[in-house]
């Protein structure tokens, strides 16, 4: 904290292929993750590297240009070591974007979806960043998850999306977590459909748990950048530029939303910083 003067309110992490997020924030100051202690290194393709501070419309911001997967070798603590960085900063909300699948066959590529619960399998079968000792300053040993996903903050994103003339673009739905790093099955993406998930993807899930149990508050949104295929007569093929592709094609339209949501999102100026510790 004391190589910044930002003092940051909002956390936004950038899904892959959505890095430009960081673009618009002003007075930047960019720390490569190499130069942070205990933060670890990204690895995947449309994932820099970097976390930027700045200033959004009046809010001050922090932004990881770059997310850190289970299917990179990291622990589940690792991978969410920044949120709890973030909450030590002072900040208050955190803005998760990922790039996903579809598997409700109303969502299409290009199509953001909010995100309004989701479904944690790695946890499901314990692997949860939230395993082992609890640490009670930062939150409960059995934390709720019912309501992770704030309804003000998902309400004022489809509002938004109506004053953008986008609203088409935009729906709500359950994004479900599983570990990659390969893609679906058809077998796998008949189930998920079945179980009632509207996107797939391989991560966002850890970052909800740990930023939910320390009370931050959380907004969601997944860009469709695929259909999964659930269909042996159809021959489609995801991959990852196809995925970072979409990503480069919607990036105004994701930072336009974000930007907004931002500008427009209530924030409680007395908070209590523990920067200190940082
Ligand atoms: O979730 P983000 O980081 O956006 O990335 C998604 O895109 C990658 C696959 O193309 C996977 O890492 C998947 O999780
Ligand atoms: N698991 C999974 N992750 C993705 N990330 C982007 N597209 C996909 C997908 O189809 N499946």
């Amino acid at each position: 904290m004391s190589r910044t003067k930002h003092r940051p309110q909002v956390s936004i992490i950038c899904g892959s292929g959505l890095g430009m997020l960081a673009d618009s924030l002003e007075c930047q100051d960019q720390f490569s993750y190499s130069d942070i202690p205990g933060f670890p290194q990204s690895t995947v393709q449309g994932h820099a590297g970097r976390l930027v501070f700045g200033e959004l419309k009046g809010k001050s911001c922090v932004c990881m240009q770059g997310r850190f997967h289970m299917y990179e070798g990291h622990s589940l603590l690792k991978t969410t070591f920044p949120i709890r960085v973030f909450k030590l900063m002072g900040v208050q909300t955190l803005i998760v974007t990922n790039a996903a699948g579809s598997v409700a066959d109303h969502l299409h590529p290009g199509d953001i979806m909010i995100i309004k619960d989701h479904i944690n399998f790695p946890g499901l079968v314990g692997l949860n960043p939230l395993h082992g000792p609890n640490d009670e300053r930062f939150g409960p040993r059995f934390p709720a998850m019912s309501g992770c996903y704030n309804r003000e903050l998902r309400s004022l994103a489809h509002e938004i999306s109506k004053q953008l003339d986008i609203a088409g673009l935009v729906q709500e739905g359950v994004y479900a977590m599983v570990g990659g790093p390969n893609f679906e099955t058809i077998a796998e993406a008949r189930m998920l459909h079945r179980m009632g998930v509207d996107a797939v993807g391989m991560s966002t899930v850890p970052e909800v748990v740990v930023a939910s149990h320390c009370g931050l508050q959380v907004f969601g949104l997944s860009l469709i950048t695929n259909k999964v295929v659930k269909s042996y007569d159809d021959s489609d093929c995801v991959n990852h530029d196809g995925v970072l592709e979409v990503g480069r094609l919607r990036s105004q339209t994701v930072q336009q939303l974000v930007t907004e949501v931002i500008s427009r999102m209530e924030i409680n100026n007395n908070i209590d910083r523990m920067s200190n510790a940082v």
